[in-house]
């Protein structure tokens, strides 16, 4: 069906903009709107499968009022097209429609087109003598040509090129336990170095599971991160120096130490940075550079260098130490004290190292120190994964491992063991057109899927509102909410699905640092204004406007003090306040009325007004960050505008705040223990996992890529937007069976053009 009415006014959804889609969807959900057959309730169905149209909530049959529809008959969507499932309109079919199209306004769901046929692999077994290897297959673990060769070249420089989905985690465990049994090598001689704990956990619970090996070997196995292996160097040499109880565990404790630096500077908490300064500081050490070799580039890196130059002095004076520290410590250690090298360089034989293309500087200089005379290094990874240049990691290292490692060993693993053919080539089509790259080209080992699919929503709110339908759609037909996972660039564009999802009754987890949307501090400051316009003693929001107000937090307590000495409202003693400063007096006096208003007027003009008005864009303008590309404050504020557009007052969208901010705790506790629900996570935390269907976010330039690295593209830096593309190819093998790529119209409330990383992708 695609009229209803709303009230007395007809929507029809032929001629309806794209753009109202939501607010339709919104009013179906609260029951206001009515069939333009019967007068019934009915819903928007806004969904990925099929085009919107309206259905009725409390009956399966839509009225066939199909005749006022213009589509054709040979469009027309057949009526038992759809099941009603607990109150949910669930389509029969799955394929997805193309042709009952509405007419200009809705862009059709489509698939990736022009994918190569499948060719059915003709994959070549691994041929070897070993005996190992041939009971190792008895027991299901089979290996094929490239991985036999990957397990078996054991001497000297080795680097395994593994595509995604290729077995590198079986590669790097059979090799393993090949040495330990036929090759009967020391288990102490090798140092098996994983991305994180949990990998190298599951390393060794494979090893337990491998025929012929010993509980006892695997535990004299030297397995773990470069952080546990070298911190354990140190407190083997320098325990009082690498004790426990000085290590700076917390973020907090070290940005406390920065913030007290900050202070000789008048960085205020409440506006500078200092996460993003403490990961600017963790990048110059993971890359090896020291205070004094910063030379800094401009305002931002100037006022990082100073706290770095404090946070270092700082620890030393305090003896304390971060986890940074512990592989420069130990790299310092080797490189200092020639006799415990030599002790560390005949003690370990072998180097396994996974996830090489994640390697930094410091990582990539002690195993290279430890390795150089015997030279048994093998090194495991995939350049195309290489998604960590933020912390000081970069693909360089794997792409000049033949240079630094002279007759290396290369072996491409390109069998592709998780996703179906048509993902495998889609990513193919993503990943060739990176220029800094080693050729490789990975294939599938199985047919079962369609083309990834490519859908239009209008905004970021309808991107959520279709992923939820889809999901709903699908767990009612019985598929299993944990083979999903919705996959984003950056926390902050999970916010919109966040919010449907907790809405719905569909278990859901996200990852444990995913901070609320509503608690990043431009969005805080900005609702600030709308809670004192409600309530002008809300301390808390008095708090949090002093800094757009450019008002030092010192003044709260003097306008606490002078609201009880003239019985008067924080926001009214505010406007009293005297900072020598006529221009800002004179701003300040026409506060209180102006902050009134905002609950007079629907929150999205509201914010407006916030922004225009009360001068809040000013105050983005000097301290958003906005230097800093990547974590730029006026994206909160348009990622909040769009947000509110959905609430008619201040009261709904503070309340909706509130609940968001404590669902995120709530959630946040469930996910320890939800083993079977949707997965929220970015980009980043997905590397390494698989699900069965995978949905991403914002597939438009300035979602993905990321704004920053168009910035540095049009600067002549193309290396960020080839990172951008990796990033983009680990989400989408991510998939097993099913891909969908979300490409909205608008994003932050702006025109956004279809990510280039798709160009092409669709057109015949
Ligand atoms: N020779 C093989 N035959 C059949 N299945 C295999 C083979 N090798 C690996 N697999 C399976 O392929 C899947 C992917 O393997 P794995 O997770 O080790 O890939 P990966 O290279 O680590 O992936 P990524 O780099 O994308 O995270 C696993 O389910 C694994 O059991």
């Amino acid at each position: 069906m695609k009229k209803a009415y709303k009230q007395d006014t007809l929507i029809d959804l032929e001629t309806y903009g794209h753009e109202g889609l939501q607010s339709v969807y919104d009013d179906g959900q609260k029951g206001m709107l009515a069939c333009s057959v019967c007068r019934q309730a009915v819903k928007l169905y806004l969904g990925i499968v099929q085009e919107p149209s309206f259905f009725h909530s409390n009956h399966s049959q839509d009225c066939t009022e199909s005749m006022e529809v213009s589509l054709s008959s040979h469009d027309e969507p057949k009526e038992d097209a759809y099941i009603e499932r607990n109150g949910f309109r669930v389509p029969i079919s799955r394929s997805i429609t193309q042709t009952a199209v509405i007419k200009t306004l809705w862009k059709p769901t489509s698939r990736i087109k022009d994918n190569p046929p499948f060719r059915s692999a003709d994959k070549e077994k691994g041929l070897s003598s070993s005996s190992y290897l041939k009971q190792l297959r008895e027991s299901g673990i089979e290996l094929d040509a490239q991985q036999t060769e990957a397990v078996s070249a054991i001497e000297g420089p080795v680097l395994v090129l593994s595509g995604a989905g290729s077995g590198k985690t079986r590669v790097l465990t059979v090799r393993t336990a090949l040495m330990l049994t036929e090759l009967n090598i020391d288990p102490a001689s090798i140092m098996l170095v994983t991305f994180t704990a949990k990998a190298s956990r599951e390393m060794k619970d494979r090893l337990n599971k491998y025929p012929g090996l010993t509980a006892q070997q695997i535990n004299r196995l030297v397995c773990g991160t470069f952080h546990s292996i070298f911190y354990r160097i140190l407190l083997f040499h320098e325990p009082q120096r690498w004790n426990k109880e000085s290590l700076l565990k917390r973020e907090w404790e070290k940005e406390h130490i920065i913030k007290l630096a900050g202070k000789e500077r008048n960085l205020d908490e409440k506006e500078f940075p200092f996460d993003s300064a403490l990961q600017q500081i963790g990048l110059w050490k993971n890359s090896l550079l020291f205070p004094e070799d910063i030379k800094p580039e401009d305002d931002w890196e100037e006022k990082c260098a100073f706290l770095y130059k404090r946070y270092e002095e700082y620890k030393n004076q305090h003896h304390k130490y971060d986890f940074d520290d512990m592989l420069i410590g130990c790299y310092s250690l080797l490189k200092s004290s020639p006799d415990i090298l030599d002790f560390y360089r005949s003690r370990f034989k072998y180097f396994l190292i996974d996830e090489f293309q994640d390697i930094n500087t410091v990582q990539y200089e002690l195993i290279k120190l430890l390795s150089s005379s015997t030279r048994n290094i093998c090194a495991v990874g995939d350049d195309d994964q290489s998604i960590y240049a933020f912390r000081g990691s970069s693909p360089e290292f794997i792409l000049h491992f033949e240079r630094d490692f002279e007759g290396a060993n290369v072996i491409k693993l390109t069998n592709n063991y998780r996703s179906a053919h048509e993902i495998v080539s889609t990513a193919n089509r993503i990943i060739t057109r990176n220029k800094n790259r080693l050729e490789k080209k990975m294939s599938a080992q199985h047919n079962n899927g369609a083309p990834p699919v490519l859908f239009f929503p209008f905004d970021e709110e309808q991107e959520a509102t279709m992923i939820v339908t889809d999901l709903k759609e699908r767990i009612t037909r019985g598929e299993n909410p944990g083979d999903f996972a919705i996959l984003y660039r950056t926390h902050s564009m999970s916010r919109a699905i966040f919010e449907r999802l907790a809405h719905s009754n569909l278990p859901f987890v996200i990852d444990q640092d995913a901070e609320s949307f509503y608690s990043r501090r431009m969005v805080k400051g900005m609702l600030a204004f709308l809670k004192l316009s409600l309530d002008p003693d809300d301390t808390e929001a008095a708090a949090d406007i002093l800094p757009s107000l450019f008002l030092k937090q010192n003044v709260l307590q003097q306008i606490k003090a002078q609201s009880i000495l003239n019985d008067c409202s924080l926001l009214t003693a505010l406007s009293e306040v005297k900072t020598g400063f006529a221009f800002q007096e004179k701003k300040l006096k026409m506060l209180p009325d102006q902050v009134r208003r905002l609950k007079d007027v629907k929150p999205s003009i509201a914010l407006e007004m916030v922004e225009k008005d009360l001068g809040y864009q000013d105050f983005v303008k000097k301290r958003g960050n906005e230097g800093s590309s990547a974590e730029k404050g006026s994206d909160d504020v348009r990622d909040l505008k769009v947000a509110a557009r959905r609430f008619q007052t201040a009261r709904e969208l503070l309340d909706h705040a509130d609940h968001m901010r404590a669902m995120n705790t709530e959630v946040k506790k469930l996910s320890k223990h939800f083993h079977n629900a949707i997965q929220l996570t970015t980009i980043h935390r997905a590397k390494g996992l698989e699900y069965g269907k995978v949905y991403i976010l914002g597939n438009v330039d300035g979602g993905l890529p990321h704004d920053y690295s168009l910035d540095s593209y049009r600067k002549g830096d193309p290396s960020p937007l080839e990172e951008e593309r990796r990033l983009l190819y680990v989400a989408a093998t991510r998939a097993k069976d099913e891909l969908f790529l979300s490409v909205p119209e608008t994003r932050r409330g702006k025109t956004a053009a279809p990510s280039r990383f798709l160009q092409g992708l669709n057109k015949k």
